[in-house]
């Protein structure tokens, strides 16, 4: 049953999204971001949900569809928020109920590859000043690692290499 579903953790610009969909098409398994997946469900941006109603409730929103996306499908791959090992009741999940891929790597590569992107201004949290987001980083890294089955570093891997990578321990495991 875990095998069947693949959850992607790390801090913003480290490639879940990319790497999650890259995976699914591997796999030939269903894809979901779960930032776009609450979207689309709320019918509101993440920048909306959070000026309109706080980061709580935007983490109330996170929990919930974590769990329906898990609970729903099997051969599915979840590119997560990187906010979702905050709570310890989505780490258990995480845990207990998918193969965990942690994208590790460096601040400085993370926060490069998110300049000029679209997606940087659609974090509410990257408006925060570097000193605060490096820390942010640097207290979420173990809760990272806490949840994962598999650990790759991104740093100076393409796409693809990082894919290959993960498959080749998916498949021994
Ligand atoms: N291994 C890589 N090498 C080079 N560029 C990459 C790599 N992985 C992702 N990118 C690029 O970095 C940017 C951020 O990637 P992506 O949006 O997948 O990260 P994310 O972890 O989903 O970020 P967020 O938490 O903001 O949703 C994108 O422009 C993407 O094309
Ligand atoms: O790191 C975070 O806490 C967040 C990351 C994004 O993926 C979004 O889930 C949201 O902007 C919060
Ligand atoms: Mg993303």
């Amino acid at each position: 049953m875990k095998r069947d579903k693949i959850s992607v953790v790390g801090f913003m610009g480290s490639g879940k999204t990319t790497i999650g969909l890259l995976l699914a098409n591997f796999l030939n398994y269903f894809f979901y971001d779960l930032d776009e997946y609450i979207e689309k469900k709320e019918g509101k941006s993440i920048k909306d949900i959070f000026a309109d109603y706080g980061e709580e409730h935007f983490r109330n929103l996170e929990s919930f569809y974590l769990k329906e996306l898990i609970e729903k499908h099997n051969k599915i791959v979840i590119s997560t928020g990187g906010g979702i090992i905050k709570r310890e009741i989505n780490r258990k999940l995480l845990k207990e109920k998918t193969f965990v891929v942690f994208l590790d790597g460096s601040f400085e590569v993370f926060m490069n590859r998110l300049e000029g992107t679209e997606e940087k201004d659609k974090r509410p949290l990257m408006s925060l000043g570097k000193d605060e987001l490096y820390n942010l980083w640097i207290s979420r890294k173990p809760l990272y690692e806490e949840v994962a089955t598999l650990k790759i570093n991104v740093d100076s891997k393409t796409p693809y290499q990082i894919v290959r990578e993960i498959l080749d321990f998916y498949g021994k495991m």
